[in-house]
This record gives C-alpha cells, sequence and structure tokens, in this order.
C-alpha cells in the first residue's frame, strides 16, 4: 500500500466525524431534484495524516457511461492493494467516464469485509479527489442478506465517501417471502428510509437465484424519494423503456441530461439498446477494459451517427460475450494481458491456466484494438 494512499479506517476519525447528528436529523435522503442544500457544499474530511477534501460534495447522476471498477489484490496475501485501486480508478476517470462503482460484480463485494469495502471506497475517493476528478459520482454496492446490514453498508459507504447506493435485493430466503413482492418492496422502503444516501435498485437475476424485479416493482419503487435509479443487468429493453417511460412522467418538463430517476443498462453488449429505449447509459464491467469504446458508442448514438455507434456496438458485444462468460476472472485475464495490470480474484476463484488466459485475451482482441485506436 502506498503511503498516500492509506484508507482511512472504519473506527478511525473520518467515521468519528460523521457519527451523530448527521443519521438522526436524515429520515432520508431527498431524490436528485430535491438535493440543493444536501451536502452541496464541500466538507473537508481528515484521516489524521492526510486531508479528503470534497468527500460529501453534490454529484448527481447525469447521463453517461458508469464503470464498476474492480478490486485488485496483492499476489502473496490477497491484501487489498490499494495502489492498484487509485491507479485504475484514475486511469477510467482521464478516459473522461461518468462515474465509478465500488463493490458492484465486478468489485468481489461478496469476497470483502466490512472494512475492506470501506478501504476500497475510501481509496478510490481520495484518488478521484487528488487527481482533479472531486466532481465525480461513486456508486457502491451495499446489498445483503438482512435489512440491518444493507443499512450499515449505506452508512459505511457514505462515511468512505460515497453518493449512492447500488442495492440487490436479498434472496437467500426468498422461498419465506410475502407473495406479490411485499418483502422486496419492504426491504427497499426500510433501506431507502434509513439510507444517508440515495439508493439505485441492482436488478441482477444472476447474482441472486434467478429473482427478476419486474417493471411494476421497479416503478413501485422509483417513487420513493430517496430511491433515484436502477441498473439493470436482466437485458430487458421491454422493461427498461417501460420504467423510462413511466419515471419520467413523473416530472412535469422531463430533462434527460438531469433525470429524477436515472435507468441505466447493466451491461455493455446492450448499451444503444438502452439509449433506444430512452435510458440513461451504462453501468457496465466491460468498461474496466474499454472505458473510450463504451464512451464513443454513447457520443456517437447521441450525436445521431448510428450507423457509426451500431458499428461500434458490435465490437462491444462481442467483447461483452467474453467478459459475461469470463466473468472477474476472465475480465482480470483480458486486463492483465492487455494492460499488464489486474492479477487474480481473490480464493476460491480460480487462477486462469496459460491456455485459459490465452482464451480470455483472444476474446477482447477487437475491443482492446478498439479502444487503442481511440487514444
Ligand atoms: N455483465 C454485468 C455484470 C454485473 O452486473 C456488467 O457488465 O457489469
Amino acid at each position: 500500500m502506498a503511503p498516500h494512499m492509506d484508507a482511512p479506517s472504519p473506527s478511525g476519525s473520518l467515521r468519528s466525524s460523521l457519527d451523530g447528528p448527521r443519521y438522526n436529523s436524515l429520515s432520508f435522503a431527498p431524490r436528485q431534484r430535491a438535493l440543493d442544500g444536501y451536502r452541496s457544499s464541500s466538507e473537508s474530511l481528515t484521516d489524521g495524516a492526510s486531508t479528503i477534501a470534497d468527500v460529501h460534495m453534490y454529484r448527481p447522476l447525469i447521463p453517461g457511461v458508469y464503470v464498476p471498477t474492480m478490486c485488485f489484490f496483492e499476489a502473496k496475501t490477497e491484501d487489498v492493494d490499494t495502489t492498484t485501486i487509485a491507479q485504475h480508478a484514475v486511469r477510467l476517470a482521464r478516459a473522461g467516464v461518468t462515474g465509478l462503482a465500488t463493490q458492484g460484480s465486478n468489485g468481489e463485494a461478496v469476497h470483502l469485509t466490512h472494512a475492506e469495502r470501506y478501504t476500497v471506497t475510501a481509496t478510490t475517493r481520495r484518488a478521484l479527489n487528488e487527481n482533479g476528478f472531486s466532481h465525480l459520482p461513486i456508486i457502491v454496492g451495499c446489498g445483503s442478506q438482512s435489512t440491518k446490514e444493507t443499512i450499515e453498508y449505506c452508512r459505511e459507504a457514505y462515511e468512505a465517501g460515497g453518493d449512492y447506493a447500488l442495492v440487490l435485493p436479498p434472496s437467500y430466503y426468498a422461498g419465506l417471502f410475502a407473495p406479490a413482492c411485499e418483502t422486496i418492496i419492504e426491504y427497499f422502503h426500510t433501506v431507502a428510509d434509513s439510507s444517508p444516501i440515495p439508493l439505485l435498485i441492482y436488478n441482477f437475476p444472476g447474482a441472486v437465484g434467478g429473482l427478476d424485479l419486474s417493471s411494476d416493482i421497479i416503478i413501485k419503487l422509483s417513487r420513493h424519494p430517496n430511491i433515484v435509479g436502477v441498473k439493470l443487468t436482466c437485458g430487458n429493453t421491454g422493461k427498461l423503456n417501460r420504467v423510462v417511460s413511466a419515471t419520467r412522467r413523473l416530472t412535469k418538463l422531463y430533462d434527460y441530461d438531469h433525470p429524477e430517476f436515472v435507468v441505466l443498462g447493466g451491461s455493455a453488449d446492450f448499451l444503444v439498446q438502452t439509449l433506444a429505449a430512452g435510458g440513461h447509459g451504462i453501468l457496465a464491467g466491460l468498461a474496466n477494459l474499454a472505458p473510450k469504446a463504451c464512451l464513443s458508442t454513447m457520443r456517437l448514438y447521441r450525436e445521431g451517427s448510428m450507423e457509426e455507434a451500431q458499428h461500434l456496438q458490435d465490437t462491444l458485444s462481442d467483447g461483452d460475450w467474453t467478459a459475461i462468460q469470463g466473468g472477474v476472472v476472465g475480465t482480470k485475464a483480458g486486463l492483465q494481458a492487455w494492460l499488464g495490470y489486474a492479477g487474480y480474484a481473490r480464493s476460491p476463484l480460480p487462477k486462469p491456466t496459460e491456455e485459459q488466459a490465452q482464451k480470455w485475451k483472444d476474446g477482447f482482441k477487437s475491443l482492446m484494438e478498439l479502444e487503442k485506436s481511440l487514444d
């Protein structure tokens, strides 16, 4: 860990500077439109050794490309590698991405302790701030199996400098949930009532035993003032369209560039399709490898260059198929092969054999050639 990247510990002074009245005075944080005055001024928080400036400035979610960052580990110890985490965040910010997400599926959240999650988010926030990107929002994966622990994750995310919480529904006891998704709705409402940062719903059936939130449920949840968006990894663009059209009706004068409820495709393989359905961009793992390719596709689409956008989309979709099949193991192998850093996922995930590593490398070839051409 580089000395300047020491992350404040959850029990350190950063946490204690935020305990107390702040939580008591917020039954929920207002949705995006009402955020004036809430975290609108910068605060300087110190962790003893260094200052994290602008930790809690207001960072709206605007249309764009958001990256669920990979988490990196030291080779021998598998300890969190804060130097690489910081460098990766800065590389993505310099490429022009709209925001980052720590502890998404690509961030191996399920492999991390509470303290490690805190370290990863605080390290990312500090790296962005120290390199001129204090305006970039950080979304933090906070889903858990109990309402109580999810709220704890949301509070810790806020303390670490996170701006939004990305929340998967619990699923382990799904067979015992009340009918008509009542349990799920109550879960999101209770978390949203108590979280100091606004929530994004994370709909990723593959990660929660097939539990797939319908557009009806997402639209219902969108009415909570502290639920401000959704990441749809389900890939259902019909659902995405329904959610966009219902949530934009919340506002009299809908402004695409300042949405009250942000709807993001959860994978790069349907970026153009997300935009065509009225969505606001993507929060997608492939952007760890190819942020510029994702950004260029979105820019071309928005400029009206449909054919060119579709042409780039073809490459994104091919590359994403490799990422989807290889998951964090394959994506790290790709990052290692093409950009020279990443290492391995935490045990017990396997390290790829030479042959497998070559396969993941080859799978990203066209994508990485495109990315390089955009330098
Ligand atoms: N394919 C997804 C995985 C998780 O949502 C992504 O690209 O992020």
